[in-house]
């Protein structure tokens, strides 16, 4: 049986980095994200990148990281930057070699996330304005990208545990309890 990486993909916030490694956990996959590999690669935040190469120079890097993490092992759990989408390469190249999928909330429970917990120097401001206009305007001009990309879309409003039984749903159903 051919076994393929799952990708998550979605706006800030939406738990691509928590329920991916929650996902992971759960099939014995192994765990990668693209934003930690930066970090640990390089041993500089996204914000110390984006100061010293632009956003271009952060998008090439991380689509970089991606194909080379992609290729390695199909048992894994990928978890991308909210901006991986932004790149029809990679929308094309994590729909054909793994299953996708786009974890979606309102703009409004995404605010609610990153004001709590805002991880400044891995989330600098993509926009300049307050984080709840950002993720608004991010999302509207994002949702259709998000929606290209994946296999599968689920409601990431609910617990982690939770949208990770829907992934494990969705990958088997004839397993579901
Ligand atoms: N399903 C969820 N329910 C409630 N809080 C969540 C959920 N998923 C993530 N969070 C919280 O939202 C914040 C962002 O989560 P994270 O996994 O880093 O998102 P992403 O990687 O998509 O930006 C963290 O503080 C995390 O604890
Ligand atoms: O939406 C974006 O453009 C970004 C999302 C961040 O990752 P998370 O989606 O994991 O927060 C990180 O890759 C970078 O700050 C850019
Ligand atoms: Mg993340």
């Amino acid at each position: 049986m051919i076994i393929q990486p799952i990708f998550m993909v979605g706006a800030r916030g939406c738990g691509k980095t928590t329920v991916g490694r929650a996902l992971a956990q759960a099939l014995g996959f192994q765990f990668t994200d693209t934003d930690l590999i930066l970090l640990q690669s390089t041993g500089l935040s996204v914000a110390q990148i984006v100061e010293q190469e632009g956003w271009a120079g952060f998008r090439t890097r991380e689509s970089d990281i991606l194909h080379g993490v992609a290729s390695a092992d199909g048992r894994q759990v990928v978890a991308t930057g909210g901006g991986i989408i932004l790149s029809e390469a990679n929308r094309r190249f994590m729909r054909a070699t793994g299953t996708v999928f786009y974890l979606h909330a309102p703009a409004d429970v995404l605010a609610r996330r990153l004001e709590a917990v805002p991880e400044e120097d891995q989330r600098p401001s993509l926009t300049g304005r307050p984080i709840a206009e950002e993720i608004a305007e991010i999302l509207l001009a994002r949702e259709a990208l998000y929606q290209d990309a994946a296999h599968h879309v689920l409601d990431a409003g609910q617990p982690p545990q939770d949208v990770v039984s829907a992934v494990l749903q969705r990958l088997c159903p004839c397993a579901a309890g």
